[in-house]
């Protein structure tokens, strides 16, 4: 039996992108859908569709419940006021599992009056169990309340736990935002195929099919991601002439580390609002 059908009652506030991408991934993974309720003041199409699909509570039928374990998935710029309003949803025996970028465990427990709480950052890749998630457990955090949580983020995939809250900052520039970085250089190896005179969705087609297919090998493959570079890298190639514009010293381990910095400064402010 799945450890998800030992959690009980899961109330996941906030049902957008990540919220649902979550639940997808649990409900796959076994959650029983008479134990997930979704709360959101405007569910959109994505929310809607996942309630029909499994027939799930939303809204004011869910208020009612103290759930054994709330899921925080709105923005950080809002969660003091949407804390606010979650009250009377907490109970003696409430776990809270953030996943707010930035929002620190202390202003999770302060604005919810509970230690129970455990910060994480997952990412989208949840959604098809492909995810992986950094998590943090607060003081007041139980056994069984960490496995819970650990439970709800298996379901979506890979789950690293930290000691040190600050690590979360960096989870999230790499790994939370990363998916993004990786559908950008989609975009961007597109248009250098446009430029070099492809058709626009030949181009598309080529550069999505090669992240795709470079995933699916370092999955199946062990080897280490240099170790497949160098499988591609033909001596004198081809390859090794892009490589040499890539690797260079203003290449792209500095842009990277620069755009990582910049998300990880951003989740800090986040959690100075
Ligand atoms: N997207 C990602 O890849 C990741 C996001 N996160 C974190 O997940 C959280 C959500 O991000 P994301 O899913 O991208 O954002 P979305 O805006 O897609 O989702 C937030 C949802 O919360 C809803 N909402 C607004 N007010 C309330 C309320 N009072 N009660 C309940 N729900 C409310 C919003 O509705 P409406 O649109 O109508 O305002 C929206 O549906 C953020 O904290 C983010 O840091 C973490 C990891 C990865
Ligand atoms: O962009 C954001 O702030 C969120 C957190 C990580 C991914 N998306």
């Amino acid at each position: 039996m799945s450890r998800l059908h030992e959690i009980g009652p899961v109330m996941l506030v906030g049902a957008g992108k990540m919220g649902i991408a979550l639940a997808r991934g649990w409900l796959d993974a076994g959650l029983p859908p008479g134990n997930l309720v979704l709360v959101d003041p405007v569910p959109g199409d994505a929310a809607r569709e996942l309630a029909e699909d499994f027939g799930l509570v939303i809204n004011s039928e869910a208020l009612g419940l103290q759930p054994n374990v709330l899921v925080l998935a709105v923005k950080p710029q809002i969660i003091a006021e949407v804390m606010k309003t979650l009250a009377p949803v907490i109970g003696n025996h409430t776990l809270v599992l953030s996943i707010a970028a930035g929002v620190s465990i202390a202003s999770l427990s302060e604005g919810l009056g509970t230690g129970r709480v455990v910060r994480s950052m997952p990412n989208t890749p949840a959604q098809i169990g492909k995810g992986i998630s950094g998590a943090v457990a607060g003081p007041d955090v139980a056994r069984q309340d960490r496995d819970a949580a650990d439970a709800l983020l298996a379901a979506a995939g890979q789950v690293v736990w930290f000691d040190a809250e600050g690590d979360l900052d960096a989870v999230t520039a790499v790994s939370g935002s990363g998916p993004a970085y990786v559908f950008n250089m989609v975009e961007a190896l597109a248009a250098a195929g446009i430029a070099q005179g492809l058709p626009e969705h030949v181009a598309m087609q080529l550069a999505r099919q090669t992240v795709i297919g470079a995933a699916a090998l370092m999955e199946a493959d062990p080897a280490p991601a240099s170790v497949l570079r160098q499988n591609v890298t033909s001596p004198n190639g081809t390859t090794a002439a892009a490589l040499d514009v890539l690797m260079a010293s203003d290449g792209l381990t500095p842009l990277l580390e620069r755009a990582v910095v910049a998300a990880r400064q951003r989740s800090e402010e986040l959690g100075r609002n």
